[in-house]
């Protein structure tokens, strides 16, 4: 869509093997809540975090607001020791950044620090929807089929964007990508309403227009997606010492999803060519937990480079013209 919107010109189709809601995109949360890419210099990270904030708040501010599934969300982020950095890259960022006060503190007794503030979440399946449905209106072509190579494409298309997700290790041949499995519980408790997440990443519980989002596992190297029972109950339990209102829960569904985790999002040029054709290609992918959270910031540097493409394309075609 950002691509859409930055070169109308440019003819857009959307291959994929799976579309909404069938993808790792539709297990996610949806938060916006950094992790950070040790590979990426934490500047280039911030800005990514702040154009996909100020886009987001956007829609939420809008009267699309609703059918995007956006929301602003409060909560409180708790920890058991004193966390590392005590105001985070992205504490300017999010709305009302602050220590957790004793009374607030006193909800947690397992924990003795906090932050709360106020960020965004995107409903999954709905923003998804909602962002199928405008690409769509803006022209663009959407097509089910697996993509064997990327060479593949070269007779069919002048630049090939990758955003295969963890389908990008084969894809690209990147061994540097591999899975970080999640398994979480979508259920149904409507009076829960605001996010509390265990500062060591493992136990959140993030309310949705819908559902509430109740994790979760960060299990490395796992291609399992098959959901398992003893973790479903391990989230649940772990969920209810934090809210223990949580055990009138209903409707638990258990998802399971990939996260394309790298040690830094991969977004880059790079020409493939064979027997002297040439086939440009835009990475971007490896977000691994951070997919939501970054990804119009991403998506407006990966358009950037595409731009660069075309112009490259250009400019080798008026020089075949002298
Ligand atoms: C349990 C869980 C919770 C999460 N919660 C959050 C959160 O709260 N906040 C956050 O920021 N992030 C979160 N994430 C991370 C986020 O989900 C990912 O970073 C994000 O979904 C990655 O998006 P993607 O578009 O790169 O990959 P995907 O959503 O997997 O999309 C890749 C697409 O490429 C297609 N594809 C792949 N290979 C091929 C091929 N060879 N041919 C054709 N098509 C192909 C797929 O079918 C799919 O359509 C969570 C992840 C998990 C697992
Ligand atoms: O880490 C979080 O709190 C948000 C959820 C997430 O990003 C994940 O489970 O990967």
């Amino acid at each position: 869509l950002c691509l859409v919107e930055t070169c109308p010109s440019c003819s857009v189709t959307v291959l994929a093997d799976q579309f909404s809601p069938n993808t790792t995109s539709d297990v996610a949360a949806g938060m916006l809540i950094p992790h950070t890419y040790p590979g990426t210099p934490i500047h280039v990270q911030k800005q990514w975090f702040k154009e996909t904030f100020t886009y987001l708040f956007g829609i939420s501010n809008s009267a699309e607001a609703s059918e995007a599934g956006i929301h602003l969300i409060s909560g409180w982020q708790i920890f058991k020791n004193a966390p590392k950095e005590e105001l985070p890259f992205w504490s300017d960022v999010v709305l009302g950044f602050r220590s957790m006060s004793e009374a607030e503190l006193q909800k947690f007794p397992q924990h003795r620090f906090g932050q709360a503030f106020t960020t965004l979440k995107c409903d999954c399946p709905p923003y998804l929807l909602w962002l199928e449905k405008r690409l769509k209106a803006a022209g663009a072509q959407m097509c089910t089929r697996k993509v064997a190579e990327l060479w593949d494409l070269h007779s069919e298309y002048s630049v090939v964007v990758n955003c295969a997700g963890i389908g990008a290790r084969q894809l690209a041949g990147d061994e540097r990508l591999f899975p970080v499995r999640g398994q979480v519980l979508k259920v149904h408790a409507p009076w829960v309403k605001n996010f509390i997440r265990d500062g060591d990443g493992l136990t959140y519980i993030y309310p949705g227009v819908h559902r509430v989002t109740l994790g979760g596992t960060r299990e490395e190297g796992s291609w399992n997606l098959s959901p398992h029972p003893g973790t479903t109950k391990a989230i649940f339990d772990r969920c209810c010492t934090l809210e223990p209102s949580l055990r009138g829960a209903q409707d638990i569904e258990v998802k399971v999803g990939l996260r394309p985790s790298r040690r830094c999002v991969r977004l880059q040029r790079e020409v493939l060519s064979q027997g002297g054709v040439k086939l440009p290609v835009v990475h971007n992918y490896g977000h691994g937990s951070g997919g939501f959270s970054m990804h119009r910031g991403t998506a407006k540097e990966a358009a950037r480079l595409v731009g660069e493409c075309i112009a490259a394309l250009q400019g080798s075609l008026s020089r075949a013209k002298l």
